[in-house]
C-alpha cells in the first residue's frame, strides 16, 4: 500500500494548527500535508513537526485574501509581482520544514482566456526555476468545479499540456483522486496515462470527501493499484472525517492489513 500523509487543513481539526502535528504522529502517520502554514511563524510549525517526529511532505503557496474567495494567483495576470513574492515566502517555510514540494493554486480566471494563459505558464515557469534551485518540486493540481467554481485549472488533460509544455524537470502534477473523478471519471487510466508527470497524490471519497472506502469508488484497489503502477510518492489524506477524525480511521488500518492488502494485490489492476 502507498505511504499516507495526514492533511492537517482536514483531518484533525478538533485541535487547533500546531497540536495537530502530534495528535496525526499518535494515530500513526509519518507525515503531513496541510494547505497553509503562514498563520505562524516558520520555526514554531517547524518546531511541531519535528516534536512530532513527522515528515512535511506538501502545502501550498499563498493563495492571495483566501478569506475573501481568492484561490491562488497564478493565473492572475495583474497579479504577478504578488505570486512571486509569494513564491519567496513558500520556499523561505520550505527550507525550515523540509518540504520536498510546493502546490502552485492558479486562482479564479476563464479557462481559455490568452492574458490568464500567458500569466500563467510565466508564473509556473519562474516558480519552477525557483523551486528547483531550492532543490523542491512545484505542483499544479486541476480542481472540479463543483467545489471550485470559475477555477483556471479546471482538466486534468489541460494540467499535463502544461506540464509537457514547460516540460520543466521540477514542475509536476497533483494527483486529486476526488477531483479526478468528479472532473473526469476512469481514475485508473488516468493514474496510468499521467504517471510520469505524477509529484503527489490525493484521496477521499467521492462525492461527500469523507474518508476512503466510503463513497462510490473501490478506495483500496485504487491503492494497490498505485503499487501496481510502481508510484512510490505520498498519498495525502485531503478529506473532511465524517465524524471525529479518530473514529474514521478504521480504512487506514485496512489499507496497511498485510491481509486485507493482499487481496487487494491479487485483484488484478488493468494495465
Ligand atoms: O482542494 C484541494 O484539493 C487541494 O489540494 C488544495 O490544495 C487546494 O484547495
Ligand atoms: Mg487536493
Amino acid at each position: 500500500m502507498p505511504r499516507f500523509a495526514a492533511n492537517l487543513s482536514m483531518m484533525f481539526t478538533e485541535r487547533p494548527f500546531l497540536e495537530r502535528f502530534g495528535a496525526a504522529a499518535a494515530a500513526g502517520f509519518e507525515a503531513v500535508e496541510y494547505l497553509f502554514p503562514y498563520d505562524h511563524p516558520a520555526d514554531e510549525v517547524a518546531a511541531a513537526l519535528r516534536a512530532a517526529g513527522l515528515r512535511q511532505v506538501l502545502f501550498n503557496l499563498p493563495p492571495g485574501d483566501w478569506a475573501k474567495g481568492e484561490r491562488g494567483l497564478a493565473a492572475l495576470p495583474e497579479r504577478a509581482e504578488e505570486f512571486r513574492r509569494s513564491v519567496a515566502t513558500a520556499l523561505d517555510y520550505a527550507r525550515a520544514l523540509d518540504a520536498p514540494m510546493l502546490h502552485a493554486m492558479a486562482g479564479l480566471a476563464p479557462a481559455g482566456e490568452p492574458a490568464a494563459t500567458a500569466a500563467y505558464l510565466d508564473a509556473l515557469r519562474f516558480a519552477a526555476d525557483a523551486a528547483g534551485e531550492a532543490g523542491r518540486t512545484l505542483l499544479i493540481e486541476p480542481i472540479n468545479r463543483r467545489d471550485m467554481p470559475g477555477y483556471f485549472l479546471d482538466d486534468f488533460g489541460r494540467a499535463a499540456e502544461i506540464i509537457d509544455r514547460l516540460g520543466h524537470p521540477n514542475l509536476k502534477l497533483q494527483f486529486d483522486i476526488y477531483h479526478r473523478q468528479i472532473l473526469h471519471g476512469d481514475v485508473l487510466k488516468g493514474l496510468e496515462a499521467l504517471l510520469p508527470a505524477i509529484g503527489h497524490v490525493q484521496t477521499a471519497s467521492v462525492p461527500l470527501r469523507h474518508e476512503p472506502g466510503t463513497g462510490e469508488l473501490d478506495d483500496f484497489r485504487i491503492f494497490a493499484a498505485l503499487d501496481a503502477l510502481g508510484y512510490e510518492g505520498w498519498v495525502g489524506c485531503e478529506y473532511r472525517p465524517a465524524g471525529a477524525t479518530l473514529d474514521g480511521l478504521g480504512w487506514l488500518e485496512r489499507a496497511c492489513d498485510p491481509q486485507d492488502s493482499r487481496a487487494a494485490h491479487n485483484w488484478r489492476a488493468p494495465f
